[in-house]
């Protein structure tokens, strides 16, 4: 495997991530960009706060496989779909948090919309918090290949950016490198938070 920066980036961030409790038990994958070819992507399985350079697998964008005959992420179709749909994307990281599980199945529309906030500019181009920032929502399925065609093809008719979330499951965003997905990371779960305090203290 060719020496890539990025890659310690990406240890690094999954790293962080476990510490945070982001992805507990072996929930969550994380990926990077090789080149127009090809993704470094978590073998399924693992406990992702642990993962060294060598639990990545190199995995063809356009056809799923992995050349080596290891197991990537049972998920390994949306990391690939975004690589397709994206190509500046260069890093993509899932994670199983409770915010986004529990928000996910809250919020019954097809997006999150997000408003208000001034933390909605640490999402790359967002400059106002009068703007509103639509994150998709998606019902969640065990058929990964029907889910990657489901959101291929709303993504056809609206524009998808930052990340989606998936119902009762978590939420899959990204970025231009590993820096930027994990600041679309932690901004998108701050606005998470803040979204189930809103809606939780306005119940009342
Ligand atoms: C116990 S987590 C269920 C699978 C999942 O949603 C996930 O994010 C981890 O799957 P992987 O194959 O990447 O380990
Ligand atoms: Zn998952």
């Amino acid at each position: 495997m060719t020496v890539l920066p990025q890659l310690d980036q990406l240890v690094a961030a999954c790293h962080w991530i476990g510490a945070k409790g982001w992805a507990p038990a072996t929930g969550g994958n994380m990926s990077v960009r090789q080149d127009d070819s090809y993704c470094l992507l978590s073998e399924s399985g693992k406990d992702k706060g642990s993962l060294t350079r060598d639990d990545f697998i190199q995995v063809e964008i356009a056809s799923n496989r992995a050349p080596s005959g290891r197991t990537p992420s049972a998920e390994t179709g949306l990391h690939t779909l975004i690589y397709r749909l994206f190509p500046q994307a260069g890093a993509v990281l899932h994670t199983h948090t409770v915010n986004s599980t529990v928000l996910s199945r809250v919020e019954k529309g097809a997006a999150l919309v997000l408003q208000g906030y001034e933390m909605q500019k640490t999402l790359a181009g967002q400059q106002s918090h009068l703007d509103s920032v639509s994150i998709a929502l998606f019902d969640n399925d065990q058929d990964i290949d029907a889910l990657s065609q489901r959101i291929a093809q709303f993504a056809q008719q609206t524009p998808l950016r930052y990340g989606f979330l998936l119902r009762g499951h978590g939420l899959t965003c990204w970025g231009k490198d590993v820096n930027e997905a994990k600041r679309h990371l932690e901004g998108l779960e701050f606005l998470f938070l803040c979204e189930m305090q809103r809606r939780l203290l306005e119940a009342k």
